[in-house]
């Protein structure tokens, strides 16, 4: 397989190696991952993470095995498994579903080597187009909220919503971000802050519960974010919280936009009630663990209810930026996110 270089996952000289996310961004832990478990162990504790990430970590994990010799039973032991590991970001399900229609092929080798760098170049190139499409949405001078973490970490290019922040700061300039720290496994605290840092994006970091307020006070132009599955109707999957500001944007009268891949619309499902919200730990609300130290607040056995998403329904979107265009609520009623696949 050739050399594939992202922010947070690469494949060089024969290497597959996961920027460990869960650490970010005291510390900058590479692993190195040669085994269905060792991938399922990084995607089920989030230390490699974002929806399009997942599925092209997981491609990449098994067209390294079918490189080294794996047989189809195996490969297709793997795809299925690997499948499994998370059950809302539909990225990973349209990967896998490549997968297995290269595994049908009689140089199976060759066909799920060449799917899963088409899937890794692909993705770079559909950041940049919603990021196209997107920045065209932003204005100097706005001031832009946003939840989670969408970003190059992500992704294996700019990132979605964050991608369209980058290009209109780019662009325009005089960008600010309002970053929701994103409870509870603090994406946006921890992953977002980093990148705008990196990228010399000026922003300032909130706890959740402090954009009702922000955008009481006329402090929130626009709020962007991304996605984890877009029904054919429009409602989409994201990050828990995602919602409540859709709720609060909806209140304030703030245009609210959802940025995404056509690899994240799912048009088999009809509407978001039919989206399969991954249900976590519940040490993730009890407390916390990683590079922002050990701490239990919680009662020990505190009852927890703790969905990694929440669905936001298409009467709250203002556009959905897409690497095809900007779709508004009347092309979604006419069935254009249908159509799209
Ligand atoms: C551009 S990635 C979309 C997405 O991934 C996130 O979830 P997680 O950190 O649990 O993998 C989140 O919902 C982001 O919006």
């Amino acid at each position: 397989m050739q050399n594939l270089v992202a922010s947070s996952l690469k494949y060089e000289n024969g290497t597959l190696s996961v920027l460990n996310q869960y650490l970010l961004p005291h510390q900058q832990v590479w692993h190195e991952c040669n085994s269905v478990e060792a991938m399922k162990e990084l995607i089920i504790s989030l230390k490699i993470r974002g929806a399009p990430l997942i599925g092209l970590g997981a491609s990449l994990l098994v067209a390294h095995l079918a490189e080294q010799g794996a047989t189809k039973a195996a490969l297709t032991d793997a795809i299925n498994e690997l499948e499994a590991t998370r059950p809302t970001a539909v990225n990973l399900m349209h990967c896998m579903a490549a997968l297995r229609e290269a595994l049908k092929q009689s140089d199976f080798v060759i066909a799920i080597v060449a799917t899963a760098e088409r899937l890794f170049i692909e993705d770079i190139e559909l950041c940049e187009r919603m990021a196209t499409f997107g920045a065209e949405l932003i204005n100097s001078g706005d001031n832009i909220l946003t939840h989670c973490n969408t970003g190059a970490l992500a992704t294996a290019g700019i990132g979605t919503a964050l991608g369209v922040i980058y290009k209109a700061q780019q662009q325009h300039g005089n960008v600010h971000v309002w970053v929701d720290e994103t409870r509870p496994l603090l994406q946006g605290g921890r992953l977002t802050a980093f990148e705008l840092e990196r990228w010399k994006i000026p922003y300032t970091l909130i706890c959740d519960n402090m954009a009702a307020s922000l955008m009481a006070a006329g402090k929130v132009d626009k709020i962007v974010v991304g996605a984890d599955r877009i029904a054919a109707n429009g409602d989409f999957a994201n990050k828990v919280g995602t919602y409540n500001l859709a709720v609060l944007a909806h209140f304030h009268n703030i245009p609210f936009y959802v940025v995404a891949p056509v690899t994240t619309l799912d048009t088999h499902t009809i509407c978001g009630n039919d989206i399969e919200i991954e249900q976590r730990n519940s040490a993730e609300v009890r407390g916390v663990s990683g590079s922002f130290g050990e701490a239990l607040w919680a009662p020990t056995n505190a009852n927890v209810y703790n969905p990694a998403f929440d669905v936001t329904p298409a009467k709250l979107v203002t556009g959905w930026v897409l690497d095809s265009g900007i779709y508004d609520k009347s092309d979604v009623e006419s069935g254009a996110l249908a159509a799209l696949k």
